[in-house]
């Protein structure tokens, strides 16, 4: 794999921990939802047992609701079988410090069964054995991923406690690119930045987005396993630098009826020399014909792996014609009414999925975009007409409308099932009926305000 240089190395944490900078460690790795889930250590004690050891945690942590709710139906995880353990192993190359964690360093672990064996259901493996796919043809995967956030003058516990109703967002205009509102959040939004660089990200820029109080920061791309680890630990740093400062901020998909929250995800490979694969300056909008046929793959495996890129009811109301957010299944360079925009020069030239939003699982997502692809190049798939105008208008094929929708399509996918094998597709298709059927029980505002005197 590519650089795998950690932001802090071994002997590093051993000299801070001998001379009192460092008293804590963190070993955390990604849940289905994308949620950092792990222990604090004592850092002595991490470094005399864990570091060789490894940690147990619940294996219940790979089959419970957002709510932490044991739930019916997963294979690996169950009260037939005991709710037992899986273990936590530390991957080195992704040791950090976390400056908003005053004395702490974080560690992202692999998750393994008693034998040894990696659990198949943990996104990191997932993501981890689609790349062993590309590096079989000698290929890399590098990625980057564009969350974007809306930011309220409320904390976190008065924002729930509110209902989140009546919250005072950041600024209360829209502030697309304008440099006084990213002035107005600065504080914010400059810890966040410098605490991100000093974790181990290349910080390239922060910028404002069209709904009240939302912005965007945005990262240098990297080696896809890398980008997706510090995706994770950014976005819980970022809600826990806002939480300090007295604030809140969401990357929940679609807040109100405003343009939702982002997570555009960027891809190219590279091949054994670290030369581009997708680019050619002579070919067609300076694509290589391996481009073109990994592109194929992406619309051609859209539908099905939606689940990947959308995993919440929430996720599938960004999808509104005019939003910025996609609605159809297309192509086009530099077009942001498709699914997927070709953009860059040289040897930058990649693809931007617009579909995910910023509740998205980054290894799921990115695992999908790299299997898709493969899809295409195994079947040297050729590019359906490209999109040059309004993707919103026209007979596209839509997005899956909603989660019930992509549920169905995933579980009937025969490409998903050859891509990420029937354990991984019977896990998350249970993780989404979960959901629908959280959904389907609860009672909302909405139906109260529409019934409650008139009907
Ligand atoms: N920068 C943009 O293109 C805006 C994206 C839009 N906020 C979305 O939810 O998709």
């Amino acid at each position: 794999m590519a650089d795998r240089t950690p932001p802090l190395t071994i002997e590093e944490l051993r000299r801070l921990v001998d001379s009192g900078e460092i008293d804590t460690v963190v070993l955390a790795f990604t849940d289905m939802q994308g949620r950092l889930q792990g222990k604090r250590f004592a850092a002595r004690f991490f470094l005399d047992e864990v570091l060789e050891h490894g940690t147990e945690g619940c294996n219940y942590l790979l089959a419970v609701d957002a709510e932490m709710n044991t739930v019916e139906g997963y294979a690996m995880s169950s009260w037939e079988r005991g709710y037992g353990d899986f273990a936590m192993h530390g991957d080195l190359a992704t040791l950090r410090r976390t400056p908003w964690n005053p004395g702490t360093a974080l560690l992202t672990a692999d998750l393994a069964w008693h034998d040894g064996s990696p659990v198949l259901a943990s996104p990191r493996q997932i993501l981890r054995r689609q790349l062993d796919r590309l590096a079989e043809r000698g290929w890399s995967a590098y990625a980057g991923t564009e969350l974007e956030f809306m930011v309220f003058r409320d904390s976190y516990e008065s924002a729930w406690n509110s209902a989140y109703r009546d919250l005072t967002p950041a600024n209360q205009y829209n502030c697309d690119y304008s440099v006084l509102g990213t002035g107005r959040v600065e504080p914010l939004l400059r810890r966040i930045r410098n605490e991100m660089g000093a974790a181990g990200m290349t910080v390239e820029s922060a910028k404002g987005e069209c709904n009240l109080g939302q912005h965007e920061i945005a990262f240098r791309y990297a080696e896809a396993l890398t980008t997706c680890d510090q995706h994770t630990v950014y976005k819980t740093g970022a809600k826990e630098i806002a939480a300090q400062e007295g604030m809140a901020l969401t990357f929940m998909a679609k807040f109100d009826e405003r343009e939702g929250n982002s997570c555009h995800i960027h891809l190219s490979l590279r091949d054994a020399a670290g030369r581009p694969v997708l680019a050619d300056k002579d070919g067609p909008y300076g694509m290589s014909r391996t481009m073109r046929h990994f592109l194929a793959g992406q619309l051609a495996a859209l539908r099905e792996f939606t689940l990947l890129y959308a995993p919440n009811i929430n996720s599938y109301k960004r999808f509104r014609p005019g939003s910025f957010a996609p609605t159809a299944v297309a192509w086009g360079p530099d077009n942001r009414t498709c699914a997927l925009r070709v953009v860059g020069h040289g040897p930058s030239h990649r693809f931007e999925n617009r579909l995910p939003g910023g509740d998205v699982n980054p290894y799921l997502a990115v695992a999908g975009m790299v299997a898709a692809g493969l899809h295409g190049v195994e079947r040297e798939l050729e590019l359906p007409e490209v999109c040059t105008g309004n993707a919103y208008r026209g007979n596209a094929q839509h997005v899956p409308a909603t989660l019930r929708e992509a549920a169905e399509l995933w579980e009937n996918s025969e490409l998903a099932r050859a891509a990420f094998g029937d354990e991984v597709v019977e896990h998350y298709l249970n993780m989404a009926r979960v959901e629908q059927q959280a959904y389907d029980t609860a009672v909302t505002d909405w139906e109260r305000f529409r019934s409650f005197e008139r009907m």
